[in-house]
């Protein structure tokens, strides 16, 4: 191993002699006699090693090891002594000089002393480049990460983990469990758990707090650390900052919303819950509720909030399809089946294979697909339509209707049994009429979808024809609304929309003229919505309204105003 030697000495003689050796050897040699010089050429070149006598006209060879040391140099410094006084060789050790060699110098001893100087310095760059990688990654990942020993001891962590935790350096060397800035103390006990079962953990949520008092909400991942026998010796935590996530779901959850379905009042609580309640189970689920309630979404939400959500939904508008072409539309045909079956075809039964089937106005079934759809549900298989080989159906089916089916089944219009079969599990949806403290929230929901379709900035509606939307009765639910707006977006070239955006066929039905003044703002719609928006909170409701609670309680007397119960009940048979 070759390298760029520096010699100071103050004896010409003697850097002559040592340069003519190292040279020999290869290596590249600078030679100095001043102290001065040779601090400047150390800044300047940088050397492997560096050979300095210990006595010097102006200065000594210590100084010159401590100025190294003290500028954090890496290179091996060896001491040449005329005069091998125990001391002087012994501070020069204590200071960190590499090796001493006593004059005379003997060329042997010398190339020895240069050859290992030289592979101690390569091992220790090789060191220091994985050490100033390994910072470089762990500076640059956005994600925090500490390592702690087995004793929960803090070892190490970068600076995305004192801005995420609130660590500084003083830390290092203290139990985890001891530091005040871990507010959840999860914190401490997954770690503890890692460290017991020396296992990997993905995942965990956790609470800290930051240096400057914020909480946040963190993912942790925990991995074992070994060492080269494969004993633990602690873990290496990964924290990645959840905390927007955390704050999006709450907000998802303050604002009522669940999937793409809108709503925060108490019936939408609970049809939400049924829905969570049902989307990890595969039984049958018949969705009803008027026309517009969002049947379809609800069997959307469904699909979206289970297991099953990677695999495909594939929708059936049962009234959709002529009754000629349900049956193969649903089970498939073989080639020759009937006229125009010219290939085989899969089914929408077979595409949703693994997934969910969502059949939409179930009630409008022939027959015949009722009585194979009967077969699908008890015995979860079928035939395609000229074939006798039976097809396996490992589908969840979801049914949706808005007719009575109870009316419908005591027509002979529904089989009975099928009927029974799809009721095992019924989610209702309340009408818009009995949840008007949805309205806003829907206003605000289609405002914001209908400005980025039309390329418009409007804020909101009026205040009147917010009120006229409280009062009226929504036949046509969601879909109504939606409808209603949709139909405003388009006429209104103002920030807010009027009376005069709305469709004609609304204000009849609402029972509003265009030229209308602004309603008062005690009326029943009102003092309803405002205490649905409260969560039937009077006094809140009260401040809502810019009323006292005694006038409040007044008017909810006077309207007769009740509070409404869930419709969504879950019925088992
Ligand atoms: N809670 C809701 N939040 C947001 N949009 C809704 C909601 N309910 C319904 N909608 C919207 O109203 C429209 C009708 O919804 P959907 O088709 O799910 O109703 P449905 O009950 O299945 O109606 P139908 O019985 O007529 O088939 C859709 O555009 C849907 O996005």
């Amino acid at each position: 191993m070759i390298g760029k030697i520096l010699i100071l000495d103050d004896e010409e003689s003697i850097r002559f002699t040592l340069s003519r050796f190292l040279r020999a050897a290869g290596h590249a040699v600078v030679t100095t006699a001043s102290c001065s010089e040779a601090l400047s050429k150390i800044s300047g070149e940088g050397f492997d090693v560096v050979f300095v006598d210990i006595f010097l006209e102006d200065g000594t060879g210590i100084d010159i090891l401590r100025e190294i040391k003290a500028r954090g140099l890496g290179c091996p410094v060896i001491m040449i002594t005329g005069d091998p006084g125990i001391e002087t060789v012994t501070e020069a050790i204590h200071l960190g000089a590499f090796d001493y060699i006593p004059k005379p110098v003997k060329q042997e001893a010398l190339l020895n002393a240069a050859r290992l100087a030289l592979s101690y310095k390569a091992a220790n760059d090789e060191k220091e480049r994985y050490r100033s990688n390994l910072e470089a990654i762990f500076r640059s990942v956005r994600e925090a990460i500490l390592s702690v020993n087995n004793e929960s001891v803090l070892i190490e962590f970068n600076e995305a983990a004192s801005e995420m935790c609130g660590f500084s350096q003083t830390d290092i060397g203290n139990p985890v469990s001891l530091l005040p800035r871990t507010t959840d103390n999860r914190f401490e006990t997954i770690l503890a758990e890692a460290l017991t079962s020396g296992q990997p953990r993905e995942e965990d949520r956790v609470e800290c707090s930051a240096a400057n008092g914020v909480r946040k909400v963190v993912s942790a991942r925990i991995y074992p650390l070994l060492n080269t026998q494969g004993q633990s010796t602690g873990v290496v935590m990964m924290l990645r900052d959840d905390t927007h996530v955390s704050n999006l779901e709450m907000k998802l959850r303050e604002y009522g919303q669940f999937h793409r379905i809108i709503g925060k009042s108490e019936p939408m609580q609970k049809v939400y819950a049924l829905i969570k309640t049902l989307a990890g189970v595969q039984t049958t689920v018949l969705i009803t509720g008027e026309s517009g309630t969002g049947k379809e979404l609800v069997a959307e939400a469904l699909h979206m909030a289970g297991d099953l959500s990677d695999k495909p939904l594939v929708k059936v508008n049962c009234s959709a399809l002529p009754e000629s072409l349900l049956e193969s539309e649903l089970f498939g045909h073989v080639k020759g089946a009937f006229t125009g079956a010219i290939k085989d075809s899969e089914g929408r039964f077979q595409k949703a294979n693994g997934g969910t089937i969502f059949f939409d106005e179930i009630g409008d079934l022939s027959p015949m697909v009722q009585l194979k759809l009967l077969r699908v549900l008890e015995e979860r298989e079928f035939e395609r339509v000229g074939s006798s080989a039976t097809v396996k159906a490992n589908v969840r089916v979801i049914a949706a209707t808005n007719k009575n089916l109870l009316e419908q089944v005591s027509q002979g219009i529904l089989r009975e049994d099928l009927y029974y079969r799809l009721k095992v599990v019924e989610i209702k949806l309340p009408p818009l009429r009995t949840r008007t403290g949805d309205i806003p929230l829907l206003v605000d929901h289609f405002c914001e979808r209908f400005n980025a379709k039309f390329k418009k900035n409007i804020k909101s509606v009026s205040s009147d024809v917010f009120q006229a939307f409280l009062r009226y009765s929504w036949p046509g639910n969601v879909r109504e609304l939606e409808h209603t707006m949709e139909h405003a977006f388009v006429l209104c070239n103002k920030s807010v929309i009027t009376y005069d955006d709305l469709p004609t066929d609304f204000m009849k039905l609402a029972g509003v003229r265009r030229s209308r003044p602004e309603a008062q703002s005690d009326d029943a719609g009102v003092v309803l919505a405002a205490l649905n928006n409260t969560d039937w909170n009077k006094a809140k409701a009260a401040r809502l309204l810019g009323i006292d609670r005694v006038t409040l309680y007044r008017k909810i007397k006077r309207y007769g105003l009740v509070r409404e119960a869930s419709d969504a009940k879950l019925l088992r048979q």
